[in-house]
């Protein structure tokens, strides 16, 4: 095992607010630190970066210690060999995209020239040579995030942080630069922490993903993990699957409201059960035949979801169902209707809550 780049435990107390996590990072890894509105990214973003103290813990980047809140040490940001990108990039007005990449270097301590030269290398980097005497207001959303992340790495960070790079783009520009930025974090050699609330970032960006909830780590994992086996509300919505605790004995597990559902997994115990709206099937009457959890249930909601309706029921357990729009029309399937909702034994996934 390689030893982390970033090895931290960052504790910021903000009133009633308290951030408490261990994080780390390995060389070359890309991290999505991903949560819902207030879990804490910004907080720890800015912490890594020493823009906000620590009320407790230690931040370690290599074999240097940059924060440790007991020893009262703080290396101050410029100090600190870190990158970052703000969500709104923060671009200088009144400086040009060379001027403004320039920045980076020279709080750096690089000379006026030297930093211009290097300046000018990383817009030619990220495809903006020709646009180098122009001012921050004369360039587009996706141009002005290039030059952000231009300056930021014109320092080579052994850490680059990204608060929600692409948030400030349209759909069409955001698509592009993802894919852009991604052959940047590729090529660079040192660590990232990616802070998003979109999951497609996340995912196309990441190596890891790691989950906050209210100043606290949920889960962390890679992708493939974290949609197999969610472990909360927020992240099962995150991959778009229908999540329930509840006791598992014999093949049945007990849910809310009375409901066992009915699995093919062999589980014991406290488990999650976990399926896709895709896989709940919606009836006027209650279906029998082939081995089916059913329940009844009353739509409470409906929402386009791509080329699907999103069928929000209530019952027993709260669910998502995808319908068609034909089936919809068909089965007149409005808010208020009360119906069956079905799904098949082989389509829930049963796991351990306590892994
Ligand atoms: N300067 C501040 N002073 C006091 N409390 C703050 C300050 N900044 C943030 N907070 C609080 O800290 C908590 C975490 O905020 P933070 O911005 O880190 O969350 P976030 O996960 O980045 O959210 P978002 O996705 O909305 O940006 C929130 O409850 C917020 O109200």
């Amino acid at each position: 095992m390689t030893a982390p780049l970033v090895d931290s435990r960052i504790v910021v107390d903000r009133g009633a607010f308290r951030l408490d996590i261990h994080l780390r990072i390995d060389p070359g890894e890309v991290v999505a630190l991903l949560g819902p509105n207030g879990a804490g990214k910004t907080t720890a973003l800015r912490a890594l970066a020493g823009l906000v103290p620590l009320t407790d813990g230690h931040i370690r980047l290599r074999d240097r210690e940059l924060d440790d809140a007991r020893a009262r040490r703080w290396v101050p940001p410029e100090h600190r060999p870190i990158g970052v990108v703000f969500q709104d990039y923060l671009l200088f007005p009144h400086l040009t995209a060379l001027e403004n990449v320039a920045f980076g270097p020279r709080s750096h301590g690089t000379a006026r020239k030297e930093a211009r030269v290097v300046a000018a290398a990383w817009l030619d980097r990220v495809g903006l040579g020709d646009h180098a005497r122009r001012k921050p207001r004369q360039l587009s959303g996706g141009q002005a995030q290039r030059v952000a992340l231009a300056r930021a790495l014109a320092v080579e960070p052994e850490l680059l942080l990204l608060d929600e790079p692409l948030a400030a783009l349209d759909a069409r520009t955001r698509l592009d630069t993802r894919a852009e930025l991604h052959r940047h974090l590729a090529a660079h050699p040192g660590a990232t922490l990616l802070v998003t609330h979109d999951p497609l970032d996340a995912l196309v960006l990441a190596d890891r993903l790691v989950i906050l909830e209210g100043g606290r780590v949920v889960q962390e994992g890679d992708a493939a993990q974290i949609t197999a086996q969610p472990r909360t509300d927020y992240v099962a919505r995150l991959v778009g699957l229908n999540l329930y605790r509840g006791r598992a004995a014999g093949g049945g597990v007990e849910v809310a409201g009375g409901l066992t559902l009915t699995t093919t997994d062999a589980v014991d115990g406290d488990v999650f059960v976990a399926f896709s709206p895709i896989a709940v099937a919606v009836h006027l009457d209650q279906p029998t035949g082939s081995p089916r959890n059913t329940w009844p249930a009353t739509i409470t909601a409906v929402q386009r979801h791509g080329d699907n309706l999103r069928l929000q029921l209530d019952g027993p357990i709260a669910a998502a169902a995808d319908v068609t729009p034909a089936a919809a029309a068909q089965l007149e399937l409005v808010p208020g209707r009360r119906v069956w909702a079905a799904v098949k034994a082989t389509e829930t996934r049963a796991y351990p809550a306590d892994a």
